[in-house]
């Protein structure tokens, strides 16, 4: 009892105290306007994916400033010659183009603002309270705005969608050469695209995740802070009854914070499922019902799923599986499910799995293994490996020598953390540095039955390895 009533002070003390009364500070100025293509200057493309075209942009009204992560990057000193050109790259174009504008391609939904709204209603899942105009003269949501998803609240690891609107397609640089098919006529007379299309303001990110991995790779200690991003995210998505079902490195933006750690954010929710009641359970009864993106990446409870009359998948532990597989990327191996010759989520056995780099931590090691297991029931949930990593990285000597006293010392260091975390919430910029939001996040979502279930996984996980170095 004592341990549960810790838990709930720690956690209670945080929300109220820090986590949700702070304010997630954006790089960008609060503007009350924006909803038209006309507010912005568009400059040149920065992504293109299979369904829309990602342009860096600037608000015609406001000045480029010099942000606070803008600044942090230049000031990184960092040996490596290559990840120096790609950020100081970065920095110039974000210091004059803060955020970027994502145009959907719209074939086929119809150029009325509802019809479009509805149609790509999942891409609005991360948009703030005041991204869209509840303006009739521009966009009547009048009888339709009960039709698009909930959104998800703010985090630190996934998007946050500024401003959304719909607007006439304009001809953007690169658009004659690289996707004129989804043009429409007036630009291309033999474009297969709508008219007008949908427009989503977001802040402008240095790079993905894949591009970032593809010239540095991660520290052990960055690496499992990228793992715990990751996890993060997808449990703050998972509560709120979203499943993102599209998890990729390519889907998760990059920046640093002021001391250089990778600050992780995913983004692009086209594929995701939204629940009211927050089951993610789908009812999978024709083969016509959309199990989401990227298959190589799909859990394989989704994957073996066989459509028939009361069939439900359930999607509460798939994105949780997909970071399982990203964290090889992570930590610089080739993600194990991609290419002709990789496993298969339908078919492998988890001894299959590629052993990671011996310098990758033990317990993050069990984390990655556990993520992959086949079986969603042994399978932990994004929170309880977030736990898991959170009590190795910042709890190991709490958990060291577990007997009768361990949840009392566990208890204690909960509550030392949260003095720390307190007060470093009131000391400035550090509190803003990806590992101090990291440990807020933990520890404002502290629950006794994920806690225990966390430390009795690496136990096991310990005993596991501590029996094989005896036996070997
Ligand atoms: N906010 C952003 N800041 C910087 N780059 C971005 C941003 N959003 C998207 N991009 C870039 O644009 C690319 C395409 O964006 P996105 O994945 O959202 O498009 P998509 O067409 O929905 O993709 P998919 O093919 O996965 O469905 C990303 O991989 C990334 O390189």
């Amino acid at each position: 009892t004592d341990f549960r009533d810790a838990c709930c002070r720690v956690s209670q003390l945080l929300e109220e105290a820090v986590f949700k009364k702070k304010k997630f500070q954006s790089t960008l100025r609060p503007f009350t306007s924006g909803f038209k293509l006309e507010d912005y200057i568009i400059g040149k493309q920065i992504g293109k994916g299979s369904n829309a075209a990602v342009y860096e942009a600037a608000a015609q009204f406001a000045r480029p400033q010099r942000s606070e992560d803008n600044a942090s990057l230049q000031e990184l000193k960092d040996n490596e010659e290559e990840v120096q050109a790609v950020r100081s790259a970065a920095c110039c174009s974000l210091r004059n183009f803060p955020l970027a504008i994502k145009m959907l391609w719209n074939i086929g939904a119809g150029s009325s603002s509802e019809a479009i709204l509805k149609s790509m209603s999942q891409e609005l899942v991360p948009a703030g309270p005041l991204a869209l105009k509840q303006d009739k003269e521009h966009i009547t949501l009048d009888g339709h705005f009960g039709s698009l998803p909930k959104r998800v609240s703010a985090h630190p690891n996934v998007i946050r969608v500024h401003r959304a609107f719909t607007a006439d397609v304009p001809l953007l640089p690169g658009a004659q050469e690289e996707y004129p098919d989804v043009l429409p006529p007036r630009l291309n007379p033999a474009g297969l695209g709508n008219n007008r299309t949908l427009f989503l303001v977001m802040k402008n990110y240095p790079c993905t995740l894949r591009q970032y991995l593809q010239v540095s790779t991660p520290s052990r200690w960055q690496g499992s802070l990228m793992v715990l991003q990751l996890l993060e995210g997808v449990d703050h998505l998972c509560r709120q009854g979203v499943a993102h079902r599209d998890l990729k490195s390519d889907n998760i933006l990059l920046e640093f914070d002021s001391g250089g750690c990778p600050r992780l954010v995913i983004t692009d929710f086209g594929c995701c499922l939204t629940q009211n009641d927050c089951s993610l359970q789908l009812p999978f009864n024709s083969m016509y019902v959309d199990k989401g993106g990227n298959v190589s990446l799909m859990a394989p409870e989704v994957m073996t799923a066989v459509p028939g009359p009361g069939v439900v998948i359930d999607y509460t532990k798939s994105d949780a599986w997909a970071v399982g597989a990203i964290s090889y990327e992570i930590f610089g191996l080739h993600n194990p499910f991609y290419g002709a010759a990789g496993l298969q989520s339908t078919n492998y056995q988890e001894k299959q799995l590629p052993p990671l780099p011996a310098r990758v931590p033990a317990d993050v090691q069990l984390v990655i293994s556990l993520l992959l297991r086949r079986n969603p029931k042994k399978r932990p949930s994004a929170r309880v490996a977030a736990n898991m990593l959170a009590l190795s990285l910042w709890g190991r000597r709490a958990l060291a020598n577990q007997d009768s006293a361990g949840m009392r010392k566990l208890a204690d260091w909960l509550l030392c953390q949260s003095a720390v975390v307190l007060l470093q919430g009131c000391s400035g910029p550090s509190g803003n540095r990806v590992e101090a939001e990291l440990q807020r996040s933990f520890l404002s979502n502290l629950e006794l039955e994920d806690l225990r279930a966390a430390v009795g996984f690496l136990l096991y996980g310990r005993e596991k390895s501590h029996a094989c170095i005896m036996f070997a």
